[in-house]
């Protein structure tokens, strides 16, 4: 990779909202990079969501624990093969937990267990509107982590789809957490810059690990 001028720093980007960079050294990425391929592989892999009003999301998704589709849980893959939802790995429930903890601090650790991964792929041109990870009973902190391609994530606010927001690159290992008043917060995907993935990692487009607690 190359040298930075200046490295960059972790930054605080809203009250409980918190960009550690770098958060993954890059054997963590490709091992998760390699769960993720397993993952994505039917039955219950990688789809195509369908949205309510008859659109498509761009990023195709796999989840894990619990099958999210708009706008619910549920234990199978009711929008797409049927089949039951591959179970939530223990290390990805300690990885959470470590990562609220270096994020937030140790009191920001839910007592709760993570039950839920959702992971998305983009390509150059998938995009995520914004929106609200609304559908958890649960006020624990949303873990997400990027493998890949660099991103711009939009961070917004609890209240409106609009401005204000914070605009943050999200490189391949980067880690964003946001719980507390920002566990609401509107955020989304604009942009994916294509070809900017760690040559060494061997993935072209980018994927993202949100960890949630269900609360179900
Ligand atoms: O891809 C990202 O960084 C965000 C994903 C996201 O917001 C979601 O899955 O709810
Ligand atoms: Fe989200």
């Amino acid at each position: 990779m190359e040298a930075e001028l200046f490295p960059r720093a972790r930054a605080r980007i809203a009250p409980g909202a918190v960009h550690v960079p770098d958060w993954l050294e890059p054997a963590r990425q490709r091992e998760l990079l390699a769960d993720c391929r397993a993952w994505a592989r039917p039955p219950a892999g990688l789809r195509t969501v369908r949205t309510p009003g008859g659109g498509t999301m761009t990023a195709r998704q796999v989840c894990l624990g619990w099958h999210w589709y708009p706008y619910a849980y549920a234990r199978t893959v009711v929008d797409g093969d049927g089949a039951p939802v591959k179970p939530f790995p223990d290390r990805l429930g300690e990885l959470a937990r470590r990562a609220v903890a270096d994020a937030l601090g140790a009191d920001a650790v839910a007592d709760t267990p993570y039950d839920v991964a959702l992971i998305n792929f983009y390509d150059a041109d998938a995009r995520m509107g914004m929106h609200r990870d609304a559908d958890e009973r649960s006020e624990a902190p949303v873990v997400s982590l990027s493998l890949g391609d660099t991103c711009v994530f939009r961070f917004g606010n609890p209240e409106t789809r609009t401005r204000p927001w914070t605009d943050v690159d999200l490189r391949s290992g980067d880690l964003f957490v946001f719980g507390g008043p920002s566990r609401h917060a509107y955020h989304g995907v604009p942009r994916v810059h294509a070809g900017t993935a760690p040559p060494e990692l061997g993935l072209t487009g980018r994927l993202n690990i949100t960890l949630r607690v269900s609360g179900l």
